[in-house]
């Protein structure tokens, strides 16, 4: 069996720099377009000028023949100049801003603590139209890690956004259902990325059996019951659910140790995993509108011209457990069973 959609794009990226910038970008571009890149290197993608410099750098790394647009986004701090970020904007150089709450998740520390800090920039994007993406979870000590992403909605999102009448926002990498049931009945602009990895795991694939920490990642994966509504609602064709794999590579040293970080690398088999799960459930005709068609209409883009086709073979399709970057091996996704779609060349 062969299934043709447009050619997807991922609306949440790390591609970091450097070395690891230049070993994991091929497997992103080899099935998408287009890709959000997030900007929590070290130091942050905090103003239009680092951002112009990022993407010279990632343009450089791409190998001579594949074809990628990076769309880049400014890193949220309580010191950002509202005028820049519209500069940034006015230039077509930026596509959004990323919020990340301080101290949230990875290289988050340059991050917001006093919302009320960035409410002069927030009040800008309204303006001007230029979308807030945000790492959706509380900082509070007190809060378990798991309520962290449904605390943050009541006690964050929403008075943020009733603050912000017309701000466009994206919530980024979902994984309750309180997400889902948020974002489905918000008025407004809004829309919610959902993971590749969120799909096909939940806590139980991490701790049952041993501690996994290729599936650690943030927001935590939570109980089987919210794996199901980000499922019900990849599959559901509401346009405001789109795919944003938050592939995040570390080195495997990085994920193998006695406190390992977040993240899950899951670029090169993305696409086939996707074909597993919405073959599974049975929504294999909703593939083309999660992955490629509600993401641009969300930003205000035209969806790619091109195609990619997945095959489906009865025998397991083999894929790599690890790529070799420069800035060392890092371990590809596994969701644990075997995958039967590839992606044609
Ligand atoms: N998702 C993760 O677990 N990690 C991301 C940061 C993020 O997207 O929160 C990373 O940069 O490694
Ligand atoms: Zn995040
Ligand atoms: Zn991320």
């Amino acid at each position: 069996m062969r299934l043709t959609l447009r050619r997807p794009d991922d609306w949440h990226l790390h591609l970091r720099d450097g070395a690891m910038l230049k070993g994991v970008l091929p497997e992103t571009a080899r099935h998408f377009a287009r890709a959000i890149i997030m900007p929590n290197l070290v130091p942050p993608v905090v103003r239009g000028a680092d951002a112009l410099g990022y993407r010279d750098r990632i343009l450089s790394a791409l190998p001579k023949g594949m074809a990628f647009t990076p769309l880049m986004t400014l890193y949220l701090t309580e010191e950002t100049d509202p005028e820049d970020v519209a500069t940034a904007h006015a230039d077509g150089l930026i596509t959004a801003v990323k919020l990340y709450p301080a101290g949230a998740t990875t290289n988050s520390a340059s991050g917001v603590r006093d919302f009320d800090k960035v409410r002069g920039v927030l009040e800008k994007m309204a303006e001007i139209g230029l979308p807030l993406c945000f790492h959706g979870e509380v900082t509070t000590p007190e809060v378990d890690i798991f309520d962290r992403e449904a605390v943050f909605i009541d006690t964050v999102l929403d008075p943020l956004r009733r603050a912000t009448p017309g701000l466009r926002v994206t919530m980024e990498h979902i994984t309750t259902k309180d997400a889902v049931d948020y974002v489905t009945g918000a008025d407004g602009h809004i829309g919610a990325t959902i993971t590749t990895h969120h799909l096909m795991i939940n806590r139980n694939h991490m701790l049952v059996g041993g501690i996994r920490p290729h599936y650690y990642c943030l927001p935590v994966v939570k109980r089987a019951s919210h794996q199901a509504a980000l499922r019900a609602a990849a599959i559901s064709g509401n346009p405001r659910f789109f795919l944003g794999t938050d592939s995040a590579p570390h080195t495997d040293d990085n994920k193998e140790t006695s406190c390992g970080c977040a993240g899950v690398f899951s670029a090169s088999n993305t696409m086939a995993c996707l074909a597993h799960v919405f073959e599974e459930e049975g929504a294999l005709d909703k593939l083309e509108g999660f992955a490629s068609l509600h993401g641009p209409a969300h930003y205000g883009l035209e969806p790619n011209e091109g195609t990619i086709t997945l095959e489906r073979s009865d025998d397991p399709v083999p894929y790599p457990a690890k790529i070799e970057t420069g800035a060392g091996p890092v371990t590809l996704f596994d969701p644990g069973h075997p995958l039967h779609w590839r992606v044609l060349d």
